[in-house]
């Protein structure tokens, strides 16, 4: 496990309902934060260095990553940042669509992190892309301890990841996360094969991460419920 003093701060930004699940058993995008809390997502974009999602969650909800509000771009702009964070998706075979929301809307640097299996020609596409750099780690899936130690030579400090399922618990069991905020809704998902919080292979018993409750807010008719991962 590389010291944190060697790859940004990661903290994770989800939603999901009561039950635990991110989306459907379809994988349909489901709107589980209410107004309030979509503003408390954009606040946290425009303080942040960097946003990343896995392949999974561009490829179903197709997102922008982009900060909403015009005020806290110009914020950014003013203190002489992009208006965006740097935009990364994890995406070991550089599955990427060259016509994904990313690269169509808002201005600012990407990132697509892919392993050495990505076949050539999708790297080259993606690296002729504007304002977009592709950067390798790994040898089938994508190393995520070698990309946080090339994400902090990038100059990030502070990454904040919006999931999805499988990407969540890959950073949690690499031991890569330090905060989780985790907003919880006023819905049931329900369906034993939605996506949860955290999916892939799940923890043994003596795996089990443990979390320390630094805040409790309710939003709406929702919760955020905020904890550091503790190691
Ligand atoms: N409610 C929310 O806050 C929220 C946020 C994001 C996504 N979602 C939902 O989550 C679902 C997508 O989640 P998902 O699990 O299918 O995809 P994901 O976004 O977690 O992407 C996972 C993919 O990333 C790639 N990857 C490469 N190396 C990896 C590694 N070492 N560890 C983990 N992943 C690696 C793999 O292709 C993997 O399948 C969608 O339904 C989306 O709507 C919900
Ligand atoms: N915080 C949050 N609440 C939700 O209810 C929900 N469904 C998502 N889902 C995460 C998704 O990947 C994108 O964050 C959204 O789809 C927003 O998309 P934009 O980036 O604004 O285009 N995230």
């Amino acid at each position: 496990m590389i010291p944190q003093s060697d790859r940004p701060y990661i903290f994770i930004n989800s939603a999901v309902s009561a039950d635990g699940k991110l989306s459907t058993f379809e994988r349909k995008q489901v709107k589980i934060s209410g107004k309030a809390d979509f503003d408390r997502v954009d606040e946290l974009r425009a303080e942040t260095d960097a946003i990343m999602v896995g392949i999974g969650t561009v490829l179903a909800d197709d997102p922008s990553l982009t900060v909403k509000s015009e005020e806290r771009r110009q914020a950014r702009a003013a203190a002489g940042r992009d208006e965006n964070p740097i935009r990364i998706i994890v995406d070991s075979k550089a599955r990427t669509p060259t016509d994904a929301d990313i690269f169509k809307k808002g201005k600012g640097r990407k990132i697509i992190v892919v392993s050495e299996s990505a076949p050539k020609d999708k790297i080259d596409a993606l690296s002729k892309m504007p304002e977009t750099k592709v950067i390798v780690a790994g040898s089938d899936r994508v190393n995520l301890e070698e990309m946080a130690a090339q994400l902090k030579n990038e100059g990030i400090n502070r990454l904040m990841v919006e999931g999805g399922a499988t990407l969540n618990y890959g950073l949690i069991s690499a031991g890569l996360v330090d905060e989780l905020k985790i907003f919880v809704g006023n819905l049931i998902i329900g369906g034993k094969t939605a996506p949860t919080f955290a999916d892939g292979e799940g923890f043994s018993e003596d795996l089990i991460k443990k979390l320390v409750l630094e805040d409790v807010e309710r939003i709406e008719d929702g919760v955020l419920l905020t904890w550091k991962v503790k190691y």
